[in-house]
């Protein structure tokens, strides 16, 4: 599949501001030093944390194995019977695989919340049917974890054997995997400890609730993989250095939000366009419209 991604402009203003901000950019190799997994990239402080950080870089390659073991889970839970699939995980382990599998048509529910209503809801599904995917980087999320004990009573209650219907997805060493070691339950999945949390769709916390609830992953992967080098290269027209100047010149002129907008439609020929940020200050409103394009061809 050949897939591009660009970024344009819309205002002109912006883009002026912009441009000044991709130049030194591209000096800087950014792109390069960020697709390395850079630690000095953000100078001497933050050095010992990015060290730990980047490997988000380069998800879209290590992430491969996971898709048999997804596979194999999902056919796995099928042949039990087992096609209802509950997230519980909050912020950045509930988002990408929420936007996933909204995308992709696949039914997930998820539980990204301390409302009690919709845990009653998402209780008040067929449990027989239900795997529930408990989503916790630091493994020690009080909401998640509340979710997966009133889930383990209420499969208890359903005559369901809760071990057999809770799949964990954690960093190494975490409370939640010692827990889900010591009950036993389905299967644990150990995300890579070096990728964010805010920066983790494309690790086991986007990749196994939404393959596991029948997303297509690995097209997710290869469209990574596709664009990866577009991404990498410090040149003023990768679209990953023009969104990021983008929104550094904005941010400068006031704007505090970002509003992506999927507003349909064809703007590029071929191409369909996938996203539009709106970049709005406080007081006026919208101020500026980046749109991205993707361009399959
Ligand atoms: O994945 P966890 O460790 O359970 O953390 C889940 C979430 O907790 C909070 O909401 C943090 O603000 C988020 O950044 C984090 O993604």
């Amino acid at each position: 599949m050949a897939l591009k991604a660009t970024v344009d402009i819309a205002s002109s203003r912006l883009d002026a501001e912009a441009a000044p901000l991709v130049d030194a950019l591209v000096a800087d190799r950014v792109a390069t030093r960020l697709a390395a997994a850079d630690p000095t990239l953000w100078g001497p402080p933050a050095r010992d944390e990015a060290g730990i950080r980047l490997s988000w870089t380069t998800l879209h390659k290590t992430s491969r194995p996971l898709f048999a073991e997804i596979e194999a889970l999902r056919a796995e839970l099928a042949a039990d019977g087992v096609d209802r699939v509950v997230l519980a995980g909050m912020g950045g382990s509930a988002l990408a695989p929420e936007v996933i599998c909204a995308t992709a048509g696949a039914p997930l529910v998820v539980l990204d919340t301390t409302d009690p209503g919709q845990v009653a809801d998402a209780l008040a599904g067929d449990l027989t049917r239900t795997v529930l995917v408990v989503s916790s980087k630091s493994g020690s999320t009080v909401e998640t974890d509340s979710h997966r004990r009133i889930f383990e009573r209420a499969f208890a209650a359903a005559g369901v054997d809760p071990a057999s219907r809770i799949v964990v997805v954690t960093d190494p060493g975490s409370p939640l995997e010692a827990t889900a070691r010591e009950a036993g339950y389905r299967r644990v999945f150990l995300a890579d400890p070096h990728a964010g949390g805010r920066y983790s769709a494309l690790a086991a916390f986007g990749l196994v609730p939404a393959g596991l609830a029948g997303a297509d992953a690995a097209a997710l992967l290869d469209e990574a993989a596709a664009v990866a080098g577009d991404l990498a290269e410090d040149s003023p027209s990768n679209p990953a250095l023009r969104l990021a100047a983008a929104l550094a010149a904005a941010h400068a002129e006031g704007a505090d939000k970002v509003v992506f907008a999927d507003t349909g439609g064809c703007g590029a020929g071929r191409g369909r366009p996938v996203l539009r940020v709106h970049l709005t200050d406080r007081l006026a409103g919208l101020a500026h419209l980046v749109k991205a394009v993707q361009e399959l061809s």
